[in-house]
C-alpha cells in the first residue's frame, strides 16, 4: 500500500523488497492519493474500505502502509479494515529485528523498538496489547495498564541505554587503536541494497553477507584492504540507509553509526542501475547530515556498472580528487580503479598529516603477504594500474 504524492517509479520495487526482507510475500499493491491526509484515519472511509475488500480478495493477513502513520490512524485502519496494519517504520523495525546478529546490534533494535512503542502509548494505544493477542475490539487497555506499560518501557529502556553506553566505550577503544596504526580508515555507506557488503568482499576478500534484501547488513565489520605500493587502509562495511530511516534506529544505531562519522574517507556506493539513484544519494546525504558526517570526504562509487557501463571510469573533481568512479562489485570491472583511487586517498592523507607508514608486526606483515598471494594466484593484482602515481 503506497499513499502520497509518492510516484518514483521506483518506490513499488522497493516496498516489494522491504515486505519480502521481513519474510512476507506481497499478495497485492495499491497506492492511493490524497493532498493531505485525514487526521484520524489517513486515508478516507471509502478507500479503507475498498482496500480492506481488495486484501481479503488477495488473502492478505496484514496492510502494510508505505508511509508513517499516527497511532490514532493505525487504531482506525485496523478497526474500519478488520485487518493489522504496520506502517513504514514498523517494518523497517521489523527487519532490523530479524537481521540483528551481534549483542549490540539486538539491544539497538530493542530500544528502537521501545522508543517508537513509548510513541504509541501516548494516545492510549498500546502495541503491547498486539503482543497480548490479537486486536483489541473493547477499545484499548485502561489508563492504568498504559502507565504500568510505560514505566516498564522506561525502566527497560534504561537499562539497554546503560548496557549500550558500555559497548559503545568498547568500541571508541577499538576505533582509538586502529587509528594509532596510522591508516587510513575507510566507511562504506550507501543506500541498502546498494552492493557495500559485496563491494567489501572483493575488496577485502572476506565473505560478509550479501543478499538481495534490505537491510542485509546491520553489523559494522572492518577488515585491513591491501590497495597496491605497500599501503593498506582500513575498510568498514555498515548497515545501510533508507529513505526516511525512522529517528528512533538513527538514534540506536549512533555507536554503529559512528564508524562513519570517525572514518577517514566515505566509499558513497551506488546501484548505478537504479532509475531513482540521484533520490537515493540524496537520501543517504542526507542521513549522513543527521549523524554528523556530512563533512566527511567521500567518493562515489557506481556500483553495479555490469548494469549500467556509463559509469565506468574515475571522474575527478576539485584539486584534481578523485570524485566518482564505477565499479562492478560482482564481475571486478572497475576494482583496480578504485584500488588505485584509495591509493591515492591513503597518499594524499598521510602527506595532509605528516605521517610516516607504520612498521608492520611481523605476523601483520606474514597476513598481508599471504592476502598478496592470494590476490595474485586468482588474477587480481591489487597493483593500482601502471598509469596512476
Ligand atoms: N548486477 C550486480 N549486482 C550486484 C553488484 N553488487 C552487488 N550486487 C547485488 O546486489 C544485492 C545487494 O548486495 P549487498 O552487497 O548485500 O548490498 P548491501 O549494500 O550490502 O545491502 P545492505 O547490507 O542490505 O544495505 C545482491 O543481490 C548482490 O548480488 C554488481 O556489481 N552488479
Ligand atoms: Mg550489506
Amino acid at each position: 500500500m503506497r499513499t502520497g504524492r509518492d510516484s518514483r517509479p521506483d518506490a513499488a520495487g522497493e516496498l516489494s523488497l522491504l515486505v519480502s526482507s521481513d519474510g512476507m510475500e506481497a499478495a497485492g499493491l495499491t497506492e492511493a492519493h490524497r493532498d493531505r491526509p485525514d487526521p484520524a484515519t489517513y486515508l478516507g472511509s471509502g478507500k479503507i474500505s475498498e482496500i480492506a475488500s481488495l486484501a481479503r480478495g488477495a488473502g492478505a493477513e496484514v496492510l502494510v502502509f508505505d508511509t508513517a502513520l499516527s497511532a490514532a490512524q493505525e487504531r482506525n485502519i485496523e478497526r474500519a479494515s478488520g485487518l493489522p496494519v504496520l506502517d513504514r517504520t514498523e517494518l523497517i523495525l521489523e527487519i532490523f529485528q530479524r537481521r540483528a546478529k551481534s549483542r549490540e546490534g539486538r539491544l539497538q533494535v530493542e530500544l528502537a523498538k521501545l522508543e517508537h512503542l513509548s510513541t504509541r502509548l501516548v494516545r492510549g494505544w498500546t502495541h503491547l496489547e498486539r503482543q497480548r493477542g490479537g486486536l483489541s475490539k473493547t477499545g484499548g487497555p485502561g489508563e492504568k495498564q498504559i502507565e504500568l506499560d510505560r514505566r516498564m518501557i522506561a525502566e527497560r529502556v534504561k537499562i539497554l541505554r546503560g548496557q549500550l553506553r558500555r559497548l559503545s566505550r568498547q568500541r571508541d577503544t577499538q576505533r582509538r587503536s586502529r587509528q594509532r596504526g596510522e591508516q587510513l580508515t575507510v566507511s562504506l555507506v550507501g543506500y541498502t541494497n546498494a552492493g557495500k557488503s559485496t563491494l567489501f568482499n572483493r575488496l577485502t576478500r572476506s565473505g560478509a553477507y550479501v543478499a538481495n534484501q534490505l537491510f542485509a547488513t546491520l553489523d559494522t565489520t572492518a577488515r585491513r584492504c591491501w590497495v597496491g605500493g605497500g599501503e593498506m587502509v582500513v575498510l568498514s562495511d555498515t548497515v545501510g540507509f533508507i529513505r526516511d530511516l525512522p529517528t528512533q534506529l538513527i538514534e540506536a544505531f549512533k555507536s554503529t553509526l559512528d564508524e562513519t562519522v570517525h572514518a577517514n574517507l566515505l566509499l558513497h556506493v551506488v546501484d548505478a542501475s537504479s532509475v531513482v539513484r540521484e533520490e537515493q544519494i540524496d537520501s543517504v546525504n542526507q542521513v549522513l547530515k543527521e549523524v554528523g558526517a556530512a563533512d566527511v570526504p567521500s567518493i562515489i562509487v557506481y556500483n553495479k556498472a555490469d548494469l549500467a557501463p556509463a559509469v565506468l571510469g574515475p571522474v575527478r573533481g576539485e584539486g584534481g580528487r578523485i570524485a566518482s568512479v564505477g565499479v562492478s562489485a560482482l564481475t571486478g570491472e572497475g576494482i583496480d580503479e578504485l584500488r588505485a583511487a584509495l591509493f591515492e586517498a591513503a597518499q594524499s592523507w598521510r602527506r595532509d598529516n605528516a605521517l610516516q607508514p607504520r612498521e608492520l608486526e611481523p605476523w601483520e606483515r606474514a597476513k598481508l603477504e599471504a592476502e598478496e598471494r592470494r590476490a595474485l594466484a586468482s588474477g587480481e593484482t591489487g597493483e593500482p594500474p601502471a598509469d596512476s602515481p
